[in-house]
């Protein structure tokens, strides 16, 4: 079997986008003076999705969400040169001559986004060739079925409607659910204030027996996260996610020795070397990688080891089948991000426009099938008149 082709194609959303109201999350950009759309750079309203054809007709799907024109441009120029000709089955090979190749510039950030498309279409054909689901190439069935949180309910001022999507996780059966902080350093005390009234009103609607967990996603300090610590103490959080920018490793290093609230990060960094990194430092208490960033499966599965042996649960980022694969072969990973199907806002939903496959939870709980090999996902055509599809 060997590689013959590979297709790069970005889906640029064209339908409706809802606009998020104000202060709905904070962001690494907050700190900056400058007003209008803080988020707007980490929008995903464009997708990279690599086909690769072998020649006995195989075609498997990878895809990747990080500035996809610029990962388009990686795959076209430089990946699928070293890809074609391989054997599939030679992922491991082929995974290092890729990495190896772009050491120079792509060993963190899009160039490895790219080489995690490329190697998720790769893992595809394999489950296809043998006709397996990929989560049975990784290891097996480790759950019945995989626990799932609801990760949406962006800040909202207005706090009923806030609480009222949070009641619908709740009726929908979820047991976990993650809300997004609206405010930060640069919003003082009154903000400080508002953000523990969020968490103080969504901890009161679920009480005890659901489990909250709190996005910053790297919109704080370290002196801001340290204020906020004991202040969020007494709501119990599961976790308290990317307080600080990825690169402030030390300042993890501090607020999970605080040891006051769980700190979880991971889906800004990449490759086994940066995971060794966090957990040698003992920066995490949990890992949330994204398979189509931090190497693809190749690299996850080495990570989802290195987690076990270290006792840092994998909860990867992002509700995609990508990574309901390997938390299923993994029992590392104990539960998976679900993003609810919404309009498409920040993007994270847009999967469900460019994909068929993705299983619905029921009851806080996601199913993968035995049979259906590979991946499991196909491209939908569903929603083709709303996306401009650059080749
Ligand atoms: O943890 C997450 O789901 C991410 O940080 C989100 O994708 C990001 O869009 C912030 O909500
Ligand atoms: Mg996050």
């Amino acid at each position: 079997m060997k590689i013959k082709h590979v297709r790069t194609r970005v889906y640029e959303w064209r339908g409706k986008v809802v606009a998020p109201q104000s202060h709905f999350c904070t962001n690494a950009v907050d700190i900056l003076y400058e007003r209008g759309d803080a988020m707007g750079s980490f929008r995903f309203h464009g997708w990279l999705v690599v086909e690769i054809e072998c020649d006995d007709g195989t075609v498997g799907i990878g895809n990747c969400a990080l500035a996809p024109h610029v990962a388009k441009k990686i795959v076209d120029e430089y990946l699928a040169p070293i890809a074609i000709g391989e054997d599939p089955f030679d992922s491991e090979y082929i995974w290092q001559k890729m990495y190896r190749r772009t050491l120079a510039w792509g060993r963190k950030g899009i160039g490895m986004a790219a080489i995690s498309a490329v190697d998720l279409a790769i893992w595809d054909i394999k489950g296809k060739a043998v006709n397996k689901p990929v989560f049975k190439l990784l290891g097996g069935r480790t759950k019945e079925k995989i626990p799932c949180y609801a990760s949406k309910l962006y800040n909202n001022d207005d706090r009923d409607a806030f609480l009222a999507e949070a009641q619908g996780y709740l009726d929908q059966g979820f047991t976990a659910m993650k809300m997004r902080f609206g405010y930060g350093p640069k919003d003082g005390a009154k903000g400080m204030q508002k953000n523990l009234e969020q968490v103080r009103l969504l901890r009161e609607l679920v009480g005890d027996d659901v489990d909250i967990m709190l996005e910053c996603y790297m919109g704080w300090t370290l002196e801001y996260a340290r204020r906020m610590l004991p202040r969020l103490a007494p709501y119990e959080p599961r976790w308290l996610e990317e307080p600080v920018i990825a690169d402030d490793v030390e300042g993890y290093q501090e607020l999970k020795k605080m040891n006051i609230v769980p700190i979880s990060g991971g889906e800004h960094e990449f490759t086994v070397y940066g995971f060794k990194d966090l957990l040698e430092r003992r920066a995490v208490d949990v890992i949330q990688y994204d398979t189509n960033r931090v190497g693809g499966i190749t690299a996850a599965l080495k990570i989802n080891a290195m987690a076990e042996a270290w006792s840092v649960p994998v909860i990867p980022h992002a509700g995609q089948m990508h990574n309901y694969h390997l938390t299923m072969a993994s029992t590392a990973s104990p539960l998976a991000e679900f993003f609810p199907v919404f309009d498409v806002e920040v993007g994270n939903e847009l999967f469900y426009y460019i994909f068929e496959g993705e299983p619905q939870p029921e009851n806080g709980y996601l199913q993968l099938s035995d049979t259906t090999p590979g991946l499991g996902l196909t491209l939908s055509d569903a929603y083709t008149d709303s996306f401009h599809i650059v080749e």
